[in-house]
């Protein structure tokens, strides 16, 4: 990378690291605005590599791929390469991609609460959407170097380390010919930026850049970190759902996190008694969608939804106490009970859940946080 004007001003060293697997390391205290990497545009692998080499010509002119299709054949294909330029790149890859739940077998799916078999399921769907269209679409003398297990490497390890970047810039840096890309060209490959694992505590910032006529991509600390400890850089403000479905890791204690809750479970456990108004009033603002518990107490919606559902005011104030935030003084007591009861649903169903043996290990460890989360949530709503 250094050959081809990788800029490391700060000596980055990667590291091991009991809770988070390999890593990024400082070798001296960092402080607020320190650029930790500038990565060349040339040595990230985006849609313009693609476009520039005969990589897309391995593709029949009809096809239509998205940019994660073509960054997985890309890596697959390279790897497969005696001299590839990504060579020293692609070893630098873990030869094993991180297990995620959209990996998890049929069977075991089922076995999972609402939320995250929803969620996996999805996931699964998009990947096996993917290799059916790169099946289709890829030329036959390349067909031989992709098959299910290194799409799935590439995949995965696309899906896990390609980052954002402006799709505007990236169209103006290639040559958008005979195109079969059928989204935007918004996801790149980075080395060096695919060693830094998340946190959400982390602040930094990634932009695409014109640095004296030349695009990079360059990493600034927006906050110190000390001598030898890991830095970090935020995937996006996830919640614990999202990361283990997309990156097959969650962190105890992620200040973003939350006990989800469906609508039919309010349905189910509290039983409202819903005439039609209320029932289209739920229906019509959306309050039955984003529903769920924090340290903080009930969602938005879920407060609405359980006002709507259970407040004892005239139907016609409705909307302007949910959106002035202005509940009466009684609801609020019997919000805790509610929630209280929600919680107490959510925590049975974990158990049940958790004495099943067929679960995945990865599952298990889930599961037993989002026990001690549950009951941390009991704990505080109890003490209100
Ligand atoms: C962009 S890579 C980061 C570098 C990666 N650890 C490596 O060795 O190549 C993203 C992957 O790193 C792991 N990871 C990132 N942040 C993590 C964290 N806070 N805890 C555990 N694993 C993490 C997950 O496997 C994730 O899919």
């Amino acid at each position: 990378m250094a050959r081809n004007g990788f800029n490391d001003p700060i000596n980055l060293k990667l590291r091991n690291f009991p809770d988070t697997g390999r890593g990024v390391a400082t070798p001296r205290n960092l402080k607020e605005s320190d650029v930790l990497i500038t990565v060349p545009y040339e040595l990230m692998i985006s849609y313009t590599t693609l476009q520039k080499s005969n990589f897309l010509h391995l593709f029949t002119p009809e096809s239509r791929l998205s940019i994660v299709d073509l960054l997985t054949a890309f890596l697959v294909i390279e790897r497969d390469k005696e001299n590839s330029f990504w060579r020293d790149y692609i070893k630098s890859l873990p030869p094993q991609p991180p297990w995620i739940p959209a990996l998890l077998s049929q069977d075991r799916v089922e076995l999972l609460p609402a939320d995250l078999r929803l969620a996996a399921k999805k996931s699964r769907r998009l990947l096996e959407e993917s290799w059916s269209r790169l099946r289709k679409s890829i030329r036959r003398e390349a067909s031989c170097v992709i098959d299910l297990h290194s799409f799935i490497w590439g995949y995965v390890l696309v899906n896990t380390r390609a980052v954002y970047v402006n799709p505007r810039i990236v169209r103006e840096l290639c040559d958008c010919g005979s195109d079969i890309l059928s989204d935007e060209p918004c996801m790149a490959l980075c080395p060096f930026l695919d060693m830094f694992n998340h946190s959400h505590e982390a602040k930094t910032e990634a932009t695409l850049m014109n640095d004296q006529g030349k695009f990079v991509y360059q990493l600034t600390t927006l906050v110190g970190t000390r001598k030898h400890e890991q830095v970090f850089i935020s995937y996006g403000d996830h919640d614990n759902v999202k990361l283990l479905i997309e990156y097959g890791f969650f962190i105890p204690g992620n200040s973003n996190d939350s006990i989800p809750i469906q609508s039919e479970e309010v349905f189910r456990v509290l039983e409202p008694n819903l005439n039609d108004f209320q029932y289209k009033f739920i229906r019509s603002h959306n309050l039955d969608k984003c529903l769920y518990l924090t340290e903080a107490g009930a969602s938005f919606n879920l407060k609405a939804f359980l006002f709507v559902a259970f407040g004892t005011i005239g139907t016609k104030n409705l909307t302007s106490v949910i959106y002035n935030d202005d509940y009466p003084e009684e609801f609020t007591c019997d919000l805790v009970q509610l929630c209280l009861k929600l919680l107490r649903f959510q925590l049975r169903q974990v158990e049940t859940i958790l004495q099943n043996s067929d679960l995945d290990p990865h599952i298990v460890d889930f599961l037993g946080y989002r026990k001690s989360l549950i009951e941390k949530l009991c704990d505080i709503v109890n003490k209100q």
